[in-house]
């Protein structure tokens, strides 16, 4: 059986939706209950329900043989493994935002509050500016108001979470979006099965 990481969450649920359409489908999925391993032996397949960003550490580490993931988790952790396909969902921008009307003092050290430091690290590296990050784990946008941060950098949908909290986008740097990745050694020896599915998810990605 093919072990398919999917992330729990906004995205898992439209990821499924895929699987489901190209032909993977799991009744155990829709069944809502709490379980993590859900298997349709029918079809070939077992679903491992993991927090979006672990899909990538359980790809990489051979514990599920493909996975979907958002491309930030990428950007930010540099997994070893094939993209094979972007599924063209859970798309969103990488952006630098900040309370609006802000005016950066480029003498000062800028203060970032992110849940993604190696992405900040490499883009403000690209601009020389000397900073400090602040590293959060969720609602980044409270970090400025509350004087935490300067700026922060965040994805970016609706914008409607930055709009809510009085904040806008200073600079958009990066398209995100879902994607389809492979333990190096599943591709290897399971790759018409893994070659197959990436076709099959071809065809489904609108
Ligand atoms: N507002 C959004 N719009 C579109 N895609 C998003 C949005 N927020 C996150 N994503 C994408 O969906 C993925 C999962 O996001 P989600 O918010 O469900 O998990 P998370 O809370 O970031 O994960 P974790 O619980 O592991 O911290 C992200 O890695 C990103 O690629
Ligand atoms: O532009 P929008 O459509 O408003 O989406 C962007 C918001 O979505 C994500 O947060 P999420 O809902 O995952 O919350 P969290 O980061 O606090 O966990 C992201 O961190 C932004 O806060």
């Amino acid at each position: 059986m093919l072990n398919i990481a999917l992330p729990k969450g906004r995205l898992g649920d439209q990821v499924y939706g895929m699987l489901r359409d190209a032909g993977y489908d799991c009744p155990a999925y829709e069944d809502k209950n709490r379980l993590l391993v859900l298997e349709s032996p029918e079809k070939g397949v077992r679903y491992l329900l993991v927090k979006p960003s672990d899909v990538a550490i359980y790809v990489e580490h051979h514990a599920a043989d493909v996975g979907i993931v958002g491309k930030d988790i990428l950007l930010e952790s540099c997994p070893d493994v094939y993209e094979l396909l972007d599924l063209n969902i859970g798309k969103c921008r990488m952006a630098v935002a900040a309370p609006k009307g802000y005016v950066e003092d480029t003498d000062r050290t800028l203060r970032i509050a992110t849940k993604y430091v190696n992405i900040a690290k490499q883009f403000y590296s690209e601009k020389n500016r000397d900073i400090e990050i602040i590293k959060l784990n969720g609602s980044i946008e409270l970090a400025p108001i509350l004087g935490l941060s300067d700026v922060i950098v965040d994805i970016v949908e609706t914008g409607g979470t930055l709009k809510a909290n009085n904040l806008e986008v200073i600079e958009e740097f990066k398209t995100i979006s879902a994607r389809f990745i492979a333990n190096k050694s599943s591709f290897k020896f399971q790759n018409e099965i893994i070659s197959d599915m990436m076709q099959k998810l071809g065809e489904a990605v609108k």
